[in-house]
């Protein structure tokens, strides 16, 4: 049998890095070797997951770990403010980074598929893991095609930090790919209450909903003459991006470079 990919989880102990370390577990091409996150170091994933993870223990390092444990792949599951620094450290390790974390320029993502390229490894990131949300964004872009008037409501739970969601970033990005610029809504519109009409890129208002009871959920809506069409779609749970995060770990093992978007490995 073909060497197992030797995967780090960063952010471990987090939402989507516990349910990550869960899904490399069970995966026979996959074998967990490391967990970072911020506050333990020195404790036993087994114990603190309550998964049985072998004798890998949890660090706090990750500088420490990549250089320990020499991992093909470091996927990262934590915040915007400490996501970059892991991936600059990854790639200066020889370490293709899978980042599922959002908050990112695409001057940034320039730099690293460059530095990729120059250390002669692959790299993912990906704004959404889940097949269904991949979906609803090409079906948004092909639909901006024929109704260009668009906006976009994004929901998630209230313990998200950044907004507009890198999905809701992503999809906008998508579609002023297949229209051609136009605002929304009337020109001369005024706010009584600030922000009323949400965030705009190239004319487009995107809405951020935080609450608690929803996960991941999104709604592009068009309007037409007559006519409204509503492309939704929702995680219900975390297990919704698994797929595509074991996918990753593997597919960046056969590529040199950056890839934005999962769809590009998989359409
Ligand atoms: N691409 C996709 O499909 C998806 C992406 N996401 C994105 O993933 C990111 C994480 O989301 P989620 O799991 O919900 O967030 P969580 O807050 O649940 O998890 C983040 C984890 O990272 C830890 N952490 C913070 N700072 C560091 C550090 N310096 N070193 C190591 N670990 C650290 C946190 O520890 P502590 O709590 O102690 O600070 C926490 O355990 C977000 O950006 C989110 O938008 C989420 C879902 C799907
Ligand atoms: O923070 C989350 O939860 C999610 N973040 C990603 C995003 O910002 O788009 C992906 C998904 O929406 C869940």
């Amino acid at each position: 049998m073909a060497e197992k990919i030797r995967v780090v989880v960063i952010g471990a102990k987090g939402r989507m890095g516990r349910e990550t370390v869960q899904a490399i577990l069970k995966d026979e091409e996959l074998e967990l070797v490391g967990a970072v996150d911020r506050t333990l170091d020195g404790v036993s994933v087994s114990d603190v997951l309550g998964v049985d993870a072998g004798s890998v223990q949890f660090s706090n390092d990750v500088e420490k770990t990549l250089v320990e444990t020499k991992p093909d792949v470091m996927v990262d599951f934590t915040t915007p403010a400490v996501m970059k620094g892991n991936i600059d450290k990854a790639i200066q390790f020889g370490v293709r980074p899978v980042v599922g974390t959002t908050g990112m320029t695409p001057e940034e993502i320039a730099a690293w598929d460059q530095a990729c390229k120059e250390r002669g490894i692959g790299g993912v990131i990906a704004p959404n893991f889940a097949i269904g949300a991949l979906l609803m964004m090409r079906f948004a872009a092909e639909a901006a095609r024929f109704l260009p008037h668009v906006e976009i409501i994004e929901m998630h739970h209230d313990q998200k930090l950044d907004a507009p969601s890198g999905t809701a970033i992503k999809t906008l990005e998508l579609i002023s790919q297949a229209r051609e610029q136009m605002g929304q809504g009337h020109p001369n519109e005024h706010e009584s209450i600030a922000g009323a009409r949400g965030g705009e890129i190239e004319g487009m208002r995107v809405h951020s909903v935080r609450l608690p009871g929803y996960v991941a959920h999104q709604q592009v809506i068009f309007g037409g003459l007559g006519q409204t069409l509503t492309i939704r779609h929702d995680s219900i749970n975390r297990e919704s991006f698994m797929p595509g995060v074991v996918l990753s770990c593997k597919e960046v093992m056969k590529y040199e470079g950056m890839v934005y978007g999962l769809e590009n490995l998989l359409f």
